[in-house]
């Protein structure tokens, strides 16, 4: 049997939206859950509520109606069981810039009632699991972007939490820093068995990192499984189309359209993207009646459908679209 770390069901969260307008509906009956030892990824646009997911589960909001337990404990019930249990990393760094890496650790340990000895003991081996062992006396606001984010997750493992909570955990990273993160993530998981959710707005960090995927769309999920099981899921292939210059009238859009075997387009710019049913022959046909109509193409390309594609089937929009509209 499956045993859940997370559970959540039906939530239902409103934020007033001034004196004239009806209050925002941030989560429309959100029900996900994490089985125990999964990285579980809540992927979603800007203002999708994966934040106020997350802050709810770990108790620090209220949700207007539905019932949510985190490692088997109500998150309204027993506020103090369940943070205890959790490891929560914000958005925004909780550490103190001014002190060292090895003192944010050990404060963190203290506040949650270890002793000094063992928590000093326990900062050393997070900073040594971390790889920070040598910038363990310098200040954090001497540490760099990735080092700082590194010591976050650190501070949020100091009590030993059973399920781990990443709010965006690689925004503003540059790549190298962002894939050594995802390692971490990946250890800790794979190595201690704990149950992580983070929340992510970077479909190939939902790809290489979750285990399971949850797709939030205005407060609800959309599609849920692993990034593999929601790619297959879509037929055909995706074919994109680079124009030299845009379709600013939606000519070409409707021209692509009427081709057999071409579902959905998406126009970013200068790039349309179709679903198409067989890429290997849409490609031609998109060509020849390009060229037909003396349409000037910088490439086309056919790819197996991405996590994009998914979200698109699902919501009806691309997703940087979605995140561009906010
Ligand atoms: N304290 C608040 N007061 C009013 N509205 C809020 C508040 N917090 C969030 N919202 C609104 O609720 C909706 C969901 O926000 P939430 O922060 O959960 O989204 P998100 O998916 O985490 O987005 P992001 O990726 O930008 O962090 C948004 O429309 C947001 O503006």
């Amino acid at each position: 049997m499956v045993t859940h770390a997370v559970e959540a069901v039906d939530l239902v969260k409103t934020y007033p939206a001034g004196r004239k307008n009806p209050p925002l509906r941030a989560l429309d009956g959100l029900t996900v859950s994490v089985p125990e030892g999964v990285v579980l990824g809540l992927l979603g646009p800007n203002g999708a509520g994966k934040s106020t997911t997350v802050k709810i589960l770990t108790t620090l909001s209220r949700a207007d109606s539905g019932t949510a337990h985190v490692a088997g404990y109500d998150v309204n019930c027993d506020q103090d069981k369940v943070r205890h249990a959790i490891g929560y990393v914000p958005q925004k760094s909780s550490s103190d810039p001014m002190a060292t890496g090895l003192e944010n650790l050990v404060l963190s340990g203290r506040i949650f009632g270890l002793p000094r000895a063992e928590a000093v003991q326990r900062a050393r081996e997070l900073l040594a699991g971390f790889g920070l062992a040598e910038h363990a006396g310098r200040p954090v606001k001497t540490y760099s972007g990735g080092m700082q984010r590194k010591l976050d997750v650190a501070l949020g493992l100091v009590h030993r939490p059973r399920v781990l909570f990443l709010d965006e955990p690689t925004t503003g990273l540059d790549p190298e820093a962002r894939a050594d993160l995802w390692n971490e993530v990946l250890r800790l998981s794979g190595q201690e068995g704990l149950t992580v959710l983070l929340t992510t707005h970077y479909l190939e960090e939902a790809d290489r990192l979750a285990g399971q995927l949850a797709i939030v769309d205005h407060g609800k999920i959309v599609a849920e499984g692993t990034p593999e099981s929601l790619k297959a899921s879509l037929r055909g292939d995706s074919v994109q189309v680079e124009l030299v210059d845009p379709d600013t009238d939606g000519t070409i859009r409707l021209l692509l359209r009427q081709l057999p075997g071409v579902g959905e387009i998406v126009v970013e710019g200068n790039t349309l993207r179709a679903r198409v049913d067989r890429g290997a022959t849409a490609v031609p046909a998109v060509l020849g009646l390009l060229e037909d109509k003396e349409i000037p193409v910088v490439a086309v390309t056919v790819s197996r459908p991405s996590l994009d594609d998914v979200y698109l089937q699902h919501t009806g929009r691309s997703f940087k679209v979605a995140e561009a509209a906010g």
